[in-house]
């Protein structure tokens, strides 16, 4: 029988491999985990979110997204290790029981899943959608300049050929689409964390304009937080603040519409590394990367319960 303790956390794996183990795991905690579809894909490959909730309607919701850059390979794996240990904690660890005790958890681990399979098939380092560019030679949008706010301003490009190109109007990926959608009709989610590699920054709107958001004081001490008690399992260096002033100007991003769209505690992180293995990362640094993260998202998730 195929089962979650076998599953090669330490290894990076493929799309079916990931949909195969998101079976695996709402078999293994079926009072906790289930499977949602919200779209599909442009290649029409599904788009799965994993919804941890122990009961109620509509609760107070946190959503975390990893991989919507398919290349970020250590995003998607940190995903799956998150994904099992919300898993394995509820019901042991004080502050996941708490948290899922009155919050639901929803977590898309393979975000970009047409570009997450062209890294597999053609180029590792694809990080765009892989929708067709009317006019063009050149394929796919980037999916974190493709939200309406901000769109198609400083930080992203009009050019289908860059990495950064906005897309033809706002939500116009399928992919992007998608979580709007849900978000939308969710009504009640009180976070969103959108997961990047690499620079280990931990970031919060704005990046469409330089001014600070009214919540700028206390999203800086949580991050201040976060980033220490990330800081406290291996020693690994974050650096935390606003998206414009902490790495650069950006237009159309997940979290600076989640934030404009009444999300108070929107946050990405940019995990390992620093740049000396960049979106390459061995899968030796898998867990150890997954573990450090753990504490900081669990002070998001508790400061968002606790207010
Ligand atoms: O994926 C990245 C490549 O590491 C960096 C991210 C930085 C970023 C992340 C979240 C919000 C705004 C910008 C990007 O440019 O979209
Ligand atoms: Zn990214």
């Amino acid at each position: 029988k195929r089962s979650s303790r076998t599953f090669d956390f330490a290894s990076y794996h493929t799309i079916d491999e990931i949909y195969d183990w998101m079976d695996v795991l709402v078999e293994e905690h079926p009072k906790l985990v289930s499977k949602i579809q919200i779209g599909q894909s442009y290649e029409n490959r599904p788009l799965y979110v994993l919804k941890f909730s122990t009961g109620g309607s509509k609760r107070p919701a946190i959503w975390l997204d990893t991989g919507i850059h398919s290349r970020e390979w250590i995003t998607q794996a940190t995903g799956v290790w998150t994904a099992n240990k919300i898993a394995q904690e509820y019901g042991q660890d004080p502050s996941v029981t708490a948290i899922l005790d009155s919050m639901d958890i929803f977590l898309e681990i393979i975000t970009n899943p047409d570009g997450f399979a062209f890294t597999h098939s053609s180029n590792r380092l694809w990080r765009k959608t892989r929708s067709i560019n009317a006019g063009s030679r050149c394929v796919g949008v980037d999916p974190n300049r493709n939200w309406d706010a901000g769109f198609g301003g400083a930080g992203s490009s009009s050019n289908p050929c860059s990495e950064t190109y906005h897309g033809p109007h706002a939500h116009s990926e399928r992919e992007v689409r998608a979580i709007v959608d849900f978000i939308r009709a969710h009504g009640n989610v009180k976070s969103v964390i959108s997961i990047h590699s690499y620079s280990q920054m931990l970031l919060f709107p704005y990046g469409y304009k330089r001014a600070p958001t009214p919540d700028h004081q206390e999203m800086n001490e949580l991050a201040k937080k976060a980033v220490s008690d990330l800081a406290a399992v291996f020693g690994t260096k974050y650096t935390y603040g606003s998206i414009a002033n902490t790495i650069y100007m950006a237009g159309g991003t997940t979290i600076d519409w989640a934030y404009d769209n009444g999300v108070k505690y929107s946050f990405s992180l940019e995990l390992r590394d620093s740049g000396r293995y960049g979106f390459l990362l061995p899968s030796s640094q898998i867990v150890p990367t997954a573990t450090e993260t753990w504490p900081a998202l669990l002070d998001i998730m508790v400061h968002v319960l606790e207010h």
